[in-house]
């Protein structure tokens, strides 16, 4: 796989999502189908688009008890898709059961989809963290720790923000994968979002993977947007 930038394809109506997508109909782009989507679409949409010809990351965000979550995983991985993901706050149990529901679901001969661990939602700073969630602690050292505890329980990588790669990537090494969403161009408005970086900043602090959600798909031409971001991620360095 190649250090991807990933489209967050967040909509629901059949009509936006064809309209999204009609213009990459020759290209093969990595695709995120989040909550909003599957829970509209289920299981077909992803039929779709790989036989678009894409690259699928099947955002779900799984948290729940270590069997209901291992049970759900082995369901999913039978769709075949590249990337999916849980919530490390679910911890080692939870993570170890959702790899071995992975693993036991992918069909003979076809390749088990990679597993990544959410840290802390992007959507997160240190002030909400504290105050609400009642986690002390600094959040970068949140973050690499829920890596870390990642990686311990047979996990591919993580879903951070670009802001806490480096001190990931120190830790846990550089196979490990890192997925980092909250990115804007410059002129972007932030919105929900609360660790954010360019395209650009993501390469230089050595992101694996970029996930980009509404820089493209609320541009008035999401197909040049897709370009210009894409360019910039990949000549960031
Ligand atoms: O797991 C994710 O993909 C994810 C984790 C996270 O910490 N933050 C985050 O924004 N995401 C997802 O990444 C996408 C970001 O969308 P935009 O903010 O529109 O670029 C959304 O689909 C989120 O669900």
């Amino acid at each position: 796989m190649q250090r991807p930038l990933i489209i967050a394809l967040d909509v629901h109506q059949k009509e936006a999502r064809e309209r999204l997508l009609e213009p990459f109909k020759k290209d093969s782009i990595f695709v995120k189908v989040g909550m909003e989507l599957y829970y509209q679409e289920g299981p077909r949409i992803i039929e779709q688009i790989k036989q678009d010809g894409h690259q699928i990351f099947l955002d779900l965000k799984l948290h729940d008890i270590p069997n209901t979550v291992g049970k759900a995983m082995t369901v999913l991985s039978r769709l075949e898709v590249d990337l999916v993901n849980v919530h490390a706050a679910g911890g080692q149990k939870m993570m170890e059961s959702a790899r071995e529901g992975l693993e036991k679901g992918t069909p003979a001969g076809g390749s088990r989809p990679k597993l990544l661990a959410v840290t802390q939602l992007t959507s997160t700073d240190q002030q909400m963290m504290t105050e609400e969630l009642l986690i002390e602690k600094n959040l970068t050292h949140v973050v690499t720790q829920y890596a870390s505890l990642a990686k311990r329980s047979g996990l591919d990588g993580v879903v951070s923000s670009a802001l806490e790669v480096p001190i990931i990537n120190e830790v846990c090494g550089p196979e490990f994968l890192t997925v980092t969403p909250g990115i804007r161009q410059t002129s972007d408005a932030v919105e929900d979002q609360k660790r954010v970086v360019t395209p650009k900043q993501a390469r230089e602090l050595g992101s694996w993977g970029i996930v980009v959600g509404r820089s493209i798909t609320g541009a008035s031409d999401p197909y040049k947007m897709y370009q210009q971001m894409k360019k910039d991620w990949e000549e960031g360095k």
